[in-house]
C-alpha cells in the first residue's frame, strides 16, 4: 500500500471521519500509487466554512502581497518537480517527459499570476462631472469551488488556483479521484509557500458526494469546472439555482484539416502528436482528420509509416512514446468506440487492439480509421483516447463544413500554404482555439483558453482572461463633497 494523503482544511492535514480511503491505481501496472480520503459531506461544509472565515484577511492582504506568495509556491513546486512529475506519470499514465513538461508549465503559470500581483486592479474613467473621480476596482468573488479532471492533474488545478488566489479569493479544491495524490503534492507546495490557514482547502472523495455537495453549496461565490459534459451540466444547473458565478470547460472533437497544398510532413507529425500524446486524453486532442482528396493517399501512407514507430508502454520507461489509458473505464470506453466504428462501417487501417503486457496495464494501440463519414458516432462523440478518423473531402469549403459539423468547438487546425485558405478557415471555423500549421493541442498560459458551442460556457481561462472570471468589477464615483 502507498502513502495515505489527508484533506487540507483550515491549514491542517486532516483524515476523514469516514475512516474510508480511495486508492489511486497506476494504469501501467495496477499498483497502488497512494490513497486519499473518502470524505463526508460534513467535511465539505468544514472546508467551505474555513474558506469563508479566511476570505476577509486574504482580501485585505492586497494583490501585490498575494502575488509574492505565489512566487514562493512556484519555488516550492520547482524544488519538488521530479517527485510531482513521477507521481503524475504513475497516477494517470502520461509519459515522464510529458509529466515533467506539465509540471514546468505549472511553475510558469504560478510565476505568471505571481507577477499579476504587481499589475493594475482597475482603470480610471473620465466622469461627466469634471470634479469627480471615477474608476473601476476589481474585487474578489469570495469563496471559489474548484473541480478538476485527471488528465492534467498539475496544470489545470494550478491554472485555476493561481488566478483565484492572486485576485483575492479563497478556495475549496476537489481534484479528480484518479489523480488526487498528485493534487495533494501540489497543495503541499502552496502550504510550503506560507498561505494563511483556510485560504486553500483541499478535499478528496467521490464526485457524486463531495463534488455534488460543493456545487450545491449556497456558501460559495464562484465555481470553476473542467471535465465531462454530464458533470458540467450539473455544475451549471446548481450554480444558476444558487446564483453562483460559474465557468465550465468540457469536451472537444477537434478537427485537423489537411489541404492539397499542405506541407505533408508537418501535417503528419502534428496529427500524430495532437492525437496520440497523452494517449489522446486531452480536450484539445485531434480526433477528426479531414484530408483533401488530392493529397489523401500520400498523407495516409506517411501517417501509417510514422504511426508504426509509436511505442506503447509504461510512461516511466525511456523508450515509451505513448502511455496507457488513465484507468479501466477509459480503456473500456476506447475499446467500445473501436467496436462501434467497425460496426458503423469504418475501416481500421492501423491499430485497433489492446496491447498485451505482463503488467495488465490499460494499453491500447494508437488507432486510425478511414472511410469515416461525419455522421458516424466515432466522428461525433468524444472518445478521449488514441483514436482518429480520416475523412476525405474535395474542397476547402467542404472541409470547413465537416470541421464545423459537431456540437463541440474547442480547438481546430488547418495545414495549408495558401494564405487565402488560412484566412477563410480563421473566419469560418467555430472554435475557441484556431491553429494554422500547428497541432490542435497546445495551450499557451498567457493566452485565453476556452471553446465555442458545447465545449465551454463562453468564459475563458488563463492569461488576462482569468481576471474576468475570478473578480467582480466595482465602479467607484468619488466627489470631494
Ligand atoms: N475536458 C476535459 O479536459 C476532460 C473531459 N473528460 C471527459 O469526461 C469523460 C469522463 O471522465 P470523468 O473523469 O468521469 O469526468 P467527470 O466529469 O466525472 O470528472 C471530472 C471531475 O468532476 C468530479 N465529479 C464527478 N461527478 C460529479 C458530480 N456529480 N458533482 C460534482 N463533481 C463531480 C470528478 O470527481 P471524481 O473523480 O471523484 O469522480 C472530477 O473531479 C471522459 O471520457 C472525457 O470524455 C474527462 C476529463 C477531462
Ligand atoms: O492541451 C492542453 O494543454 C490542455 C488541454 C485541456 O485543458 C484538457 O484536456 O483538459
Amino acid at each position: 500500500m502507498g502513502e495515505v494523503y489527508s484533506n487540507y482544511i483550515n491549514g491542517e492535514w486532516r483524515e476523514s471521519k469516514s475512516g474510508n480511503l480511495i486508492d489511486s491505481i497506476n494504469p501501467a501496472n495496477l499498483e497502488v500509487v497512494g490513497s486519499v480520503q473518502f470524505s463526508t459531506i460534513e467535511e465539505v461544509t468544514e472546508a467551505i466554512d474555513a474558506a469563508k472565515l479566511a476570505k476577509k484577511e486574504w482580501r485585505q492582504l492586497g494583490q501585490f502581497n498575494r502575488g509574492q506568495i505565489l512566487y514562493k509556491a512556484a519555488e516550492a513546486l520547482e524544488n519538488n518537480l521530479q517527485d510531482v512529475a513521477e507521481t503524475l506519470t504513475k497516477e494517470m499514465g502520461k509519459t515522464l517527459p510529458e509529466a515533467i513538461g506539465e509540471t514546468q508549465r505549472g511553475i510558469a503559470i504560478l510565476k505568471y499570476y505571481a507577477s499579476e500581483g504587481a499589475r493594475k486592479e482597475g482603470d480610471v474613467i473620465p466622469a461627466s462631472d469634471k470634479d469627480a473621480l471615477m474608476f473601476t476596482k476589481r474585487a474578489p468573488l469570495g469563496v471559489v469551488g474548484i473541480i478538476t479532471p485527471w488528465n492534467f492533474p498539475v496544470a489545470i488545478p494550478i491554472w485555476k488556483i493561481a488566478p483565484a488566489l492572486v485576485y483575492g479569493n479563497t478556495i475549496v479544491f476537489k481534484p479528480a479521484s484518479e489523480a488526487a495524490v498528485t493534487a495533494a503534492k501540489v497543495v503541499k507546495c502552496f502550504e510550503e509557500a506560507g498561505l494563511p490557514k483556510g485560504v486553500l482547502n483541499f478535499i478528496t472523495g467521490s464526485g457524486s458526494q463531495v463534488g455534488n455537495a460543493l456545487i450545491n453549496s449556497k456558501d460559495i461565490n464562484g465555481i470553476t469546472f473542467t471535465g465531462s459534459e454530464n458533470t458540467g451540466h450539473l455544475v451549471a444547473k446548481a450554480a444558476s439555482v444558487n446564483g453562483v458565478k460559474y465557468q465550465l470547460e468540457m469536451g472537444g472533437k477537434n478537427p485537423v484539416i489537411v489541404l492539397n497544398d499542405a506541407n505533408v510532413n508537418n501535417a503528419v507529425n502534428a496529427v500524430l502528436s495532437g492525437a496520440f500524446k497523452s494517449t489522446g486524453q486531452k480536450c484539445t486532442a485531434s480526433s477528426r482528420v479531414i484530408v483533401q482528396s488530392g493529397i489523401y493517399n500520400q498523407f495516409k501512407s506517411m501517417l501509417l509509416e510514422e504511426a508504426s514507430k509509436i511505442t506503447v508502454g509504461d510512461g516511466l520507461l525511456n523508450d515509451t512514446w505513448m502511455g496507457p489509458c488513465a484507468n479501466e473505464s477509459q480503456y473500456n470506453t476506447v475499446l467500445e468506440y473501436i467496436q462501434i466504428g467497425q460496426e458503423e462501417g469504418a475501416n481500421i487501417i492501423y491499430g485497433g487492439k489492446p496491447v498485451e503486457s505482463n503488467t495488465n496495464g490499460f494499453y491500447v494501440e494508437p488507432t486510425i480509421f478511414e472511410n469515416v463519414s461525419s455522421d458516424m458516432r466515432i466522428a461525433q462523440e468524444e472518445i478521449f483516447g488514441p483514436v482518429i478518423s480520416l475523412i476525405q473531402v474535395d474542397t476547402t469549403e467542404e472541409a470547413i463544413e465537416v470541421a464545423n459539423d459537431t456540437q463541440y468547438g474547442l480547438s481546430a487546425s488547418i495545414f495549408t500554404t495558401n494564405i487565402g485558405s488560412a484566412l477563410t478557415f480563421m473566419e469560418e471555423i467555430e472554435a475557441g482555439l484556431v491553429r494554422v500549421n500547428a497541432e490542435s493541442a497546445g495551450v499557451e498560459l498567457q493566452a485565453p483558453f476556452g471553446g465555442m458551442k458545447m465545449s465551454s460556457t463562453g468564459t475563458r481561462e488563463q492569461g488576462e482572461s482569468a481576471k474576468e472570471f475570478y473578480t467582480a468589477v466595482k465602479t467607484v464615483f468619488v466627489k470631494a463633497e
